[in-house]
């Protein structure tokens, strides 16, 4: 018998931990995942927007408009800083971040700060704002790779059968 032939890559698996991480996110709008690897392809951390340990995220508002206290924008934690916080006590440098929404200038200042050198996204739909403008800016001059995430997969399905296995 040969090998099975449609595994999943590197990326998409990596990437794949990223959108299963963002689904622990409670933010109604946008759930961001990120999932860091080191050079040996190992996962050393994860992490999803959310709020901060022992803020109760029934208490505090998940609105985007209105009074800025009054929506999410002070209080969410973003999910690469999270992945980044989350690590499991190694130094990054040389690391790869994978997250499903390109990094803003704040999450960027930390991946930079952290020694991350690649960023690998899904979405940046946020990409002409100045924040993602921002975010390119300073990742290009700190010599941070970004390049978006190569796919023909449009869905993939978990099955918790245990029949299915
Ligand atoms: O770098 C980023 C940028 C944003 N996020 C999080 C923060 C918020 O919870 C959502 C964005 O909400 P919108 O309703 O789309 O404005 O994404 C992040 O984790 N990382
Ligand atoms: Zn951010």
């Amino acid at each position: 018998m040969s090998k099975r032939a449609n595994y999943i890559s590197w990326d998409e698996y990596f990437m794949g931990v990223a959108l299963l991480s963002a689904k622990r996110s409670k933010d109604p709008s946008t759930q961001v995942g990120a999932c860091i690897v080191n050079t040996k392809n190992k996962i050393v951390g994860a992490g999803y927007n959310g709020l901060p340990a022992g803020c109760n995220d029934d208490e505090f508002p998940w609105d985007k408009q209105g009074a800025f206290l009054e929506t999410k924008y002070p209080y969410v934690c973003h999910a690469e800083l999270n992945a980044i916080l989350n690590n499991i006590g190694m130094d990054l440098h040389g690391c790869r971040i994978y997250t499903a929404l390109f990094p803003c200038n704040e999450c960027a200042k930390a991946i930079i700060q952290a020694g991350i050198s690649e960023v690998i996204f899904l979405s940046d739909k946020y990409g002409t704002t100045d924040s993602s403008l921002a975010s390119k800016r300073m990742l290009q001059t700190a010599g941070v790779i970004y390049r978006k995430v190569e796919t023909d997969i449009q869905h993939l399905q978990l099955s918790f059968k245990e029949t299915e296995i």
